[in-house]
């Protein structure tokens, strides 16, 4: 399978790395200081789970990078169309691993509704200088399938790949429930660590702020049911006993953009919530505010001289 990685950050470079070095055909797509690095030394994922270095191409487009079986998205949202635009009628399949929901509507608007795989990913990881990405704890999993949920040769192939690459992958034959349910427990962590400025371990030990990322995660629950989504009842309890397994230093990539300085995936986590709760007559007082207080920093660091 021949698979082209867009985006060689956090996740496109610990999955695309992962893949490569199992002796799997990865071409990443980068772009300025991170494509030269990668280019001139390959690609240095250091992880708890060891350090891997890929020798896999890098290229500057989707067009460079030749004739691919599957397409993997994994720049920010605001990228998206972007890269989307570049991608053309190449009959590949596309697998988008970002956050949020409306993501592979963004895809599918781009390329045939089929040829869309649905999925999602747990993993927290950055870049840490051009050419190095680290991976922090140990969770790194992979959760793909074909929106009718029907098996296929495709998925069986994917998963044979990821788990010869020792990821910790499987197929879902539910695939849009299980990108709801990462995004209930995705928006509650980087509600919470984002506005408190803390990581996991603070945020679940202190009375209220563990109450905050329940009516968080409820809030997004009850917009994803009222989108039609087979949410439980009893989700929100279980994702935040999921959460009591955390690293107590394990923040949300947005909390970590908030610390970098640079732009966040608000208008899609929080505030996405906000706009779909709004079109669907859900109430979501709770994302609203922790969306309102970061708004400032939605585009990077603020300019105070700007009033
Ligand atoms: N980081 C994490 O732990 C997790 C992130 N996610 C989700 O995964 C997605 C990707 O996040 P993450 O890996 O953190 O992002 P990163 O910023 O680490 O990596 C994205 C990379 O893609 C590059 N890029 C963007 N557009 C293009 C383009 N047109 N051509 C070539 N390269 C491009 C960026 O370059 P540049 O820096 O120049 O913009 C950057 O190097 C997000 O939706 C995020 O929410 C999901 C789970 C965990
Ligand atoms: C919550 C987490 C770490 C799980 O993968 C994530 O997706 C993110 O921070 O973007």
């Amino acid at each position: 399978m021949r698979i082209v990685v867009v985006g060689a950050g956090g996740v496109g470079g610990y999955f695309g790395t992962r893949l490569a070095v199992a002796g799997h055909d990865v071409t990443f797509v980068a772009r300025g200081r991170h494509l030269a690095a990668i280019q001139e030394h390959g690609l240095v994922v250091r992880s708890p789970l060891g350090e891997f270095r890929s020798t896999a191409p890098a290229v500057q487009t989707v067009a460079d990078a030749g004739p691919a079986d599957l397409v993997l998205v994994a720049v920010k949202l605001w990228d998206t169309e972007d890269v989307m635009a570049q991608l053309g009628a190449t009959g590949a399949r596309v697998l988008s691993l970002q956050n949020g929901v409306a993501k592979d509507d963004v895809l599918r608007a781009h390329v045939p509704a089929e040829s869309v795989l649905g999925g999602a990913c747990y993993i927290s990881a950055g870049i840490q200088e051009p050419g190095v990405v680290t991976h922090f704890g140990g969770l790194q999993s992979l959760v793909f399938g074909e929106f009718d949920g029907r098996p296929s040769a495709f998925t069986d192939e994917l998963l044979a790949a990821c788990v010869d690459a020792g990821i910790d992958a499987r197929v879902s034959a539910a695939i849009t429930r299980v990108t709801w349910e990462k995004f209930v427990f995705l928006v509650g962590i980087s509600a919470t660590t984002a506005a408190v400025r803390q990581p996991i371990g603070v945020i679940r030990a202190n009375t209220r702020t563990r109450e905050l990322l329940r009516d968080v995660m409820t809030e997004v629950l009850a917009v994803g049911r009222a989108a039609g989504v087979d949410l439980s009842d009893d989700f929100v309890t279980e994702r935040l006993a999921f959460v009591d397994t955390l690293p107590a230093d394990m923040a949300a990539s947005m909390y970590h953009d908030l610390e970098r300085g640079s732009r966040l995936e608000l208008p899609w986590l929080s505030g996405g919530v906000v706009s779909l709760g709004e079109r669907l007559g859900v109430p979501t007082p709770r994302n609203r505010t922790i969306a309102d207080v970061l708004a400032p920093y939605e585009l990077g660091p603020v300019q105070r001289s700007g009033a």
